[in-house]
Formats: C-alpha cells, sequence, structure tokens
C-alpha cells in the first residue's frame, strides 16, 4: 500500500471540498491535530438517589467548566476548552454530527481514521461509541450508495485486549494473538479473522457477537463493565468502475477503528479485589502507556515515544502520531463522587488537543500500474547513474588524491636531485682514490 494520491487523491479533494490532501507520490499528507471532545453523561438513578449534584457546566461549544456546589468546599471556577463539549442533553446523533462525522468518513476517500472513548467507567464510553459505530455505519452505506460510479468492499474485525492479551472477538476460540510488525502493515495481529461484508445487517450481526464476547464483570462502579478495551476495525476499499481491470486501475483502501477503551480510573476506586485488581493493573498499564504516549507526542519533542510499552499502544500507533485521523470522546459523569476521575479524564484531553497526526489517501495500485510504476523508477535512477557524480564528497576525495599526487611528486623529485647529488659525489670519490691506486679504480668501476 502506498501514499501516491495522484487521480485519486484529486478524487477525494473533489469528494471533500476545501479537504487538504497531498498526494502526488511525494507520500506527504495533511498535518492534523487530534479532535477532542467531552461529553458530559446525565446523573444516574443511583447518583441522584446519593443527592450527588451536577458539578459541570458546559457554558458554551467548546468550553466546559467545574464549578463546585458545595457551599463548605468553595473552589474557583476552572474552565476547560476543547473542540466541542456536549452538555447532558445532546443526543449521540449530535456528538457524531458535530464531532466525529468529518474525521470518521474521511475513511472512504482512503483516510484512516480512528475515533476513541475515553473516560472513567460508568461515564458513557461504550453508549457513545455504541450510537457512533452506527452513525458512521449508516452514513457509510448512505455514501456507498450515492456513489455507483465505484466499487466497494467493506471489512471487518474486532479485537479485545484484556490483561494485555488480545483475543479475536470474531472467533469462539479463546486463543491469545500474537502482534507482529511489518515495514508495509505496521503492527498487525496474526490470525485475525476479516470478514467481508455482505450489507448492513451482516456487519450488525457482527457487532452483536462482538458484544456478546467482550469481556465484562462487575466492579461497583458500573455493574457490566466493560473491563477490556475493544478495537472494531471498518476497512473500506473502493475503485473507480470504469478503469475496474484495466491498466490505471488504483484502489483507495483506508480503515476506522471504533476505539472504546476500559475504564480509566484507579484500580482501588473501583473497589476491585483479587481478579478485578489484577485487571485493573493490566488496564491502567494499557491506559498509563497511552497518557505516556500521548504527553510525549504532544509535547511535540523529537524525544522516544514508548508505543510499544503495551499492546495498546502499539496496535494504535498509526492513530496516535502516525498516518491517521483521530478524534477522542472524553466522557464525563457530572457527579460529584467522580470529581478527580473527571479532572484526570479532562487532563487527558488537554493533551491529546496538541497531537498531530500526518493523515496520507492511501493508494495501492493494480499489477499493472505497479510494473508501469516501477518501470519509471528504474528508468529515472538509470538516468542518475549516467550523469556525471557531482556528489560533494566524491569532488573532496578526488581534490584529497590530487593534492597525495603533487606531494609525491615533489619528494619523487627532491629524491632524484638527492640521488643525483650523491652519484656526483660517488664519481668524485672515485675519482679521487682511482688517481690514487690503479686497482681499487678497476674494483670500482666494475
Ligand atoms: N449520554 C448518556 N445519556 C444517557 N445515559 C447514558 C449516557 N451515557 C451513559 N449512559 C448510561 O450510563 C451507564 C454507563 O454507561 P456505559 O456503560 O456506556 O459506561 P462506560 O464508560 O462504557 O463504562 P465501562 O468502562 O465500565 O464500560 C449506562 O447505563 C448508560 O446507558
Amino acid at each position: 500500500m502506498g501514499a501516491i494520491g495522484g487521480d485519486e487523491s484529486v478524487q477525494w479533494d473533489k469528494m471533500n471540498g476545501a479537504e487538504v490532501v497531498n498526494g502526488g507520490g511525494s507520500g506527504a499528507g495533511s498535518l492534523d491535530r487530534i479532535q477532542v471532545l467531552v461529553r458530559v453523561r446525565p446523573l444516574s438513578d443511583k447518583e441522584i438517589a446519593r443527592g450527588e449534584p451536577a458539578e459541570w457546566e458546559c457554558i458554551n461549544d467548546t468550553t466546559i467548566m467545574f464549578r463546585s456546589t458545595f457551599p463548605d468546599r468553595p473552589t474557583a471556577p476552572t474552565a476547560y476548552t476543547f473542540d466541542r463539549v456536549f452538555h447532558s442533553e445532546c443526543s449521540t446523533k449530535e456528538v457524531y454530527q458535530e464531532g466525529v462525522k468529518e474525521v470518521a468518513l474521511s475513511v472512504v476517500g482512503g483516510i484512516n481514521s480512528s475515533v476513541f472513548a475515553y473516560g472513567q467507567t460508568s461515564s458513557g464510553k461504550t453508549f457513545t461509541m455504541t450510537g457512533v459505530t452506527e452513525c458512521t455505519v449508516a452514513d457509510i452505506y448512505d455514501y456507498i450508495n450515492k456513489h455507483e460510479e465505484r466499487a466497494f468492499v467493506l471489512k471487518f474485525s474486532a479485537i479485545e485486549i484484556y490483561n494485555e492479551v488480545v483475543r479475536d472477538l470474531l472467533s469462539a476460540e479463546n486463543t491469545p494473538l500474537r502482534l507482529w510488525d511489518d515495514a508495509e502493515k505496521g503492527t498487525y495481529v496474526e490470525n485475525l479473522t476479516e470478514v467481508i461484508l455482505r450489507d448492513w445487517n451482516h456487519l450488525k450481526g457482527l457487532i452483536s457477537v462482538c458484544e456478546a464476547q467482550r469481556k465484562t464483570g462487575e466492579t461497583f462502579l458500573n455493574e457490566k463493565s466493560s473491563r477490556s478495551h475493544q478495537i472494531l476495525k471498518l476497512t473500506v476499499e473502493s475503485s473507480a468502475r470504469e478503469f475496474l481491470g484495466k491498466d490505471k486501475s488504483t484502489t483507495l483502501v483506508a480503515s476506522v477503528n471504533f476505539v472504546d477503551l476500559a475504564g480509566s480510573e484507579r484500580a482501588s476506586q473501583a473497589m476491585s479485589a483479587g481478579t478485578r485488581l489484577k485487571e485493573g493493573c493490566h488496564i491502567n498499564k494499557s491506559l498509563l502507556s497511552l497518557g505516556t504516549v500521548i504527553r510525549k507526542l504532544s509535547m511535540g519533542s523529537n524525544a522516544h515515544v514508548p508505543y510499544r510499552d503495551s499492546k495498546l499502544t502499539r496496535i494504535l500507533q498509526p492513530s496516535l502520531g502516525g498516518n491517521a485521523r483521530t478524534a477522542i470522546i472524553c466522557t464525563l459523569s457530572p457527579a460529584t463522587s467522580h470529581i478527580e476521575q473527571s479532572r484526570n479524564t479532562l487532563f487527558f484531553g488537554s493533551c491529546a488537543k496538541d497531537v498531530v497526526t500526518n493523515a496520507q489517501v492511501n493508494v495501492v495500485m493494480s499489477d499493472k500500474t505497479l510494473v508501469k510504476h516501477l518501470q519509471k523508477e528504474v528508468a529515472r535512477l538509470e538516468s542518475e547513474l549516467r550523469q556525471p557524480v557531482s556528489n560533494s564528497s566524491l569532488e573532496a576525495q578526488v581534490k584529497e588524491k590530487d593534492n597525495q599526487i603533487r606531494k609525491m611528486e615533489k619528494e619523487i623529485k627532491e629524491l632524484k636531485s638527492q640521488r643525483d647529488l650523491a652519484q656526483s659525489r660517488l664519481q668524485d670519490l672515485l675519482q679521487v682514490v682511482g688517481d690514487r691506486d690503479p686497482k681499487h679504480q678497476v674494483f670500482l668501476l666494475m
């Protein structure tokens, strides 16, 4: 797979109006900040029964403010700004339309995208991601129906990361799957089931299978708490029908990930014990790595980013700092008892706001086109080889050799003159000796 652009990226430009996507074989993409959204859920029945007030207020479309309602705990209001904030009355459809759609639907134009839900247990991650996934899939099918000039193939796969073990949610076998690194594909999951979708109902059925397979456990905070990280991946391939099977045929290939993370709270707060505690440690290990990766990326330094510290960050690497457009939905409970966790969630979101990804149009060429492309490349390299070498380091080397030769020539000249001098002295000496003793003259002349 390459990020060639060409005809296909022009098509994407047309499809998306002002969307900036560079192509033309340079491999350059568009730099995009991660979109960070905040969604506050309504107080739950339990929170209301406990008499907990809502402590967070969305004062406009982009700002959420903490105002303590307890007169005995007066704190200065704190405001946090994000790309978009959604108060508790907002529907999932609104969250999708106004915060997620643009990023998620990049996939139909050959750009990878990811949507995450991050927040503590019971804050509404699964609730939000279920709705957002449905809205995205509905729009993808709508797009397909409106673009009959292109042939589409949709593929679906799903994994769960539970206690740092990766499982296939579409397989009845409980075998842990290994991760591999590939220069072309990046990190991928070995032997993962990938299903070619027949239609939307087929996909709905598969998502239900995943829900049933996903590990859930009971914690104090959420009776059907999701204890694992879940990644649903929908791959969209499309080719222009008029070029199918022809030389010019290229295919756009991109995936959209729907990532429902496990609760971000500390194990102790979830009142975990035994197995739950072990889960908490692993969940936190993955989330801790995610936090570290986001923090390092947000600092924009060239420092090492520890993607490899957890399975989650290895798999999500392209969505965090690579070839993808990404939206993170931070989910919040407004209740007093969750203030600390809500603050932690907003801190995570604040760091994520500064992270930049580099999304590219992913184009796969047909074999014929690929051969042509490679032939061109070979011709270019050959012509480069034929050109006189003007490499500056080579020039320097040649200069150095010239100097050495000149130095050696000088030395040879000096040695020759020394030799001539020595010979003439020898002649003089012989003359003197020969004059005195004729025997020596004969001997030395031999
Ligand atoms: N925006 C919302 N409007 C109404 N109800 C909501 C909203 N968000 C969440 N809920 C309800 O709150 C409860 C907890 O939500 P959910 O299971 O999505 O939390 P979660 O963050 O996924 O928790 P976990 O990490 O344990 O999976 C559910 O009963 C859900 O229906």
